[in-house]
C-alpha cells in the first residue's frame, strides 16, 4: 500500500491563506456514536482540482465523514480544515457557503419544476443573481430543455442531474457527492460519472463516496478505501500494490504444472504460486503478456479458468482490505 499517500502529518499544518491550502486536510479525524464507531483515525488529504473517491462498503463510514466535513456532525476527536478553514462550530456557516453537499437522497419536489426547485434552494442558499446561477448550473449539467418539466416526470438520472445542478447554485470551491450514481441504469450512471469529469475540468474539487470500485476507477484521480479507518489512499492503478504489472492466473490442474507449461514463454523468476491452483506473474504488461500466456496453457492441455487483469486484481485489494463481506454489526 503506498503508505506514503496516508502522510498528511500535523507538520503540513500550516496557517495561512485559505485559498492557498488544500481542499480537505483531515488529521486523526474520528466520530464516534456513543460506543459505536463511524470513523476513526482518518488523516487525509485532498488536493484542489481533484475528483476524489471515498470507497467502503455499507456502514463503513462514508457518509458520516461526508457530514463531519461539511459541518454537519461534530468530531468527536482529531482536527481539519476545509478549504483552509478550521472544522469548528463557530466556522460552520463559512464553510457551509463555500462547500456543496448532495447527499444520497436528492431530496427534490416532486410537483414543481426543475427551475422552481433550483429557484427555491438558491433562495435558501442566499444566492445573488438566481436567474444567472440558475442557468449557469443547467447548462452545467445540459438539462436546460427540461428547465419547466416537473421533477416528478424526470427518470432517475434526470433527477440526479438536477440534484447535481442544486449544488452548483452557490459556486462551491469543494463538493461533496455521496453516492451520486445510486439506483442508477448503468447508460444514467455513466452519464452522471462524465458530468462529474466535467466538473474536474471546469476546475472544481469533488469528493464522491461509492461502494463502485469501477466507478470509482474510472472518474477518480484518487481514492480512499474506507472502512471505519482509511486502509489505503492513491491513484486507482496504484492501489493494487503495483498488480498493474502482474497477471493473476487460475487454472484447473495444479498450479506447479501450469508453471512449467509457462516456462517457454516466462521467466520462473516471475511466476509465484500463490495456491494450489493459482499462479501470479510479476514484472510485465498483463495486456502483452495474457495472450502469449493463454495460448501457452491451452497448447500444453492446461484448463484455463481465470486470467486476471489489473482492474480485477484492484478489486481482490478492495475485497481484501474491507474484508469482503459487510459484518452487520458495522451497519
Ligand atoms: N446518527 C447516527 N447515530 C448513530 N449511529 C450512526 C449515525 N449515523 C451513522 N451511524 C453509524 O455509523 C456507522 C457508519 O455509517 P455511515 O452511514 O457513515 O456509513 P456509510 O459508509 O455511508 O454506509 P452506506 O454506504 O450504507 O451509506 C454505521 O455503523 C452507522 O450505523
Amino acid at each position: 500500500m503506498p503508505d506514503h499517500a496516508l502522510s498528511a502529518t500535523s507538520a503540513d499544518w500550516s496557517a495561512g491563506d485559505s485559498h492557498a491550502h488544500p481542499a480537505l486536510e483531515l488529521d486523526g479525524l474520528t466520530k464516534r456514536f456513543g460506543d459505536r464507531v463511524a470513523f476513526e483515525s482518518v488523516t487525509l488529504r485532498v488536493d484542489r482540482g481533484e475528483v476524489f473517491g471515498l470507497l467502503g462498503p455499507n456502514g463503513a463510514g462514508k457518509t458520516t465523514l461526508v457530514r463531519t466535513c461539511a459541518t454537519l456532525v461534530r468530531p468527536s476527536e482529531g482536527r481539519a480544515r476545509v478549504l483552509g478553514i478550521d472544522l469548528e462550530a463557530s466556522n460552520g456557516p463559512e464553510i457551509r457557503r463555500r462547500i456543496a453537499v448532495m447527499p444520497e437522497a436528492p431530496g427534490l419536489y416532486g410537483n414543481l419544476s426543475v427551475v422552481e426547485n433550483l429557484r427555491l434552494f438558491a433562495r435558501l442558499y442566499g444566492v445573488h443573481d438566481v436567474d444567472r446561477a440558475i442557468r449557469e448550473a443547467l447548462d452545467a449539467v445540459d438539462l436546460s430543455s427540461r428547465r419547466d418539466d416537473a421533477c416528478r416526470a424526470l427518470s432517475k438520472g434526470l433527477r440526479q442531474r438536477v440534484a447535481i445542478a442544486r449544488t452548483l447554485l452557490g459556486q462551491p470551491e469543494l463538493i461533496f457527492l455521496d453516492e451520486p450514481t445510486s439506483g442508477l441504469d448503468p447508460v444514467a450512471a455513466r452519464d452522471v460519472l462524465e458530468l462529474i469529469a466535467s466538473l474536474r475540468a471546469q476546475g472544481r474539487t469533488v469528493l464522491i463516496t461509492t461502494h463502485r470500485l469501477d466507478e470509482a476507477e474510472r472518474v477518480c484521480d484518487r481514492v480512499a478505501i474506507l472502512r471505519q479507518r482509511l486502509l489505503a489512499v492513491g491513484k486507482p492503478g496504484e492501489l493494487g500494490l503495483g498488480s498493474q504489472r502482474s497477471l493473476v492466473v487460475r487454472v484447473g490442474g495444479a498450479a506447479e504444472d501450469a508453471k512449467a507449461h509457462l516456462a517457454p514463454v516466462v521467466e520462473a523468476a516471475h511466476v509465484v504460486v500463490t495456491d494450489e491452483h493459482t499462479l501470479r506473474i510479476d514484472g510485465a504488461e498483463p495486456d502483452e503478456l495474457a495472450p502469449v500466456v493463454a495460448e501457452a496453457l491451452v497448447h500444453a492441455g492446461d484448463r484455463l479458468l481465470e486470467l486476471a487483469s489489473p482492474r480485477e486484481r484492484l478489486e481482490e485489494v478492495y475485497l481484501e482490505l474491507v474484508g469482503g463481506e459487510t459484518k452487520e454489526s458495522d451497519r
